[in-house]
């Protein structure tokens, strides 16, 4: 069996990944706030598209802690940036969504967020991807490093140096592979079921812009930012 096993400087590029990750969490009291009381339809896309918005600022924060990113084509940062925002965003949902929560707790907030607004044809693939990310128990390094490859995937639209994206995307992948294998030695396709999760997030991509123009509100008012990355309005 392949002794496997992380080097200093990746153990190092990991701890700067990880703090990056933790530091620009938006305020996780969007899952307490959901629990504390049932809001309208109205006030629940006003919460949404003010978490999307703060989520897409903390993103180009986290994306600046990548090594390697700020030495990309711009262009190609930007496109990275608006081709992985809302892969990253149900992420970070899926993640809020599978924390571990007092009894009830989950059951609750799940009941919140069907009867927030969203139109009924979306629940269930949003919710099918959140247990198969809840069932994974990802630790905080796998969840930035999977946020981190999320990002640097070449074959966004636009992105024009593919190779250069491939360069900062794969020693990613391979510090998630060792951490895989030493914290899930039991589960031998571990490593291959998280890559599966970022296909599954890339189908909630195709249906994103009409989760939100179908929600159940008269007027549907998004920021300048969201219209730029939701390919909305
Ligand atoms: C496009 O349609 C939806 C519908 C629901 C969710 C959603 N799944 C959640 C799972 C757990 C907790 C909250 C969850 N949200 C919303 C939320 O804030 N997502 C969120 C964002 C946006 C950024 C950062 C971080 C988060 C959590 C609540 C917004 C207010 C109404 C209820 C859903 C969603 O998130 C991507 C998209």
């Amino acid at each position: 069996k392949e002794k496997v096993e992380i080097t200093k400087e990746q153990r190092a590029l990991m701890k700067v990944i990880v703090e990056a990750y933790n530091r620009h969490q938006i305020p996780q009291d969007m899952a307490k706030k959901l629990l504390q009381e049932q809001y309208s339809a109205e006030e629940n896309f006003l919460l949404l598209t003010e978490m999307a918005t703060n989520q897409v600022q903390v993103l180009v924060e986290f994306t600046k802690n990548i090594p390697g990113f700020l030495s990309l084509d711009h262009e190609d940062q930007i496109a990275l940036l608006k081709g992985s925002a809302v892969e990253a965003m149900f992420l970070r949902s899926a993640q809020v969504f599978s924390r571990k929560m007092p009894t009830g707790h989950t059951e609750v907030l799940e009941e919140r967020i069907r009867k927030s607004g969203i139109s009924e044809e979306f629940i269930t693939p949003m919710f099918n991807f959140y247990k198969s990310i809840g069932e994974l128990h990802m630790a905080q390094e796998e969840q930035a490093l999977l946020t981190a490859i999320t990002i640097l995937t070449p074959d966004r639209p636009y992105v024009k140096n593919q190779q250069a994206v491939e360069r900062l995307q794969e020693p990613m992948l391979d510090m998630l592979r060792k951490l895989c294998v030493l914290q899930h030695p039991q589960e031998q396709q571990y490593f291959a079921r998280l890559l599966g999760r970022l296909t599954e997030l890339r189908t909630l991509n195709h249906y994103h812009a009409e989760m939100l123009t179908s929600w159940r509100v008269n007027d549907h008012k998004f920021t300048p930012l969201l219209c730029e990355i939701w390919d909305v309005q």
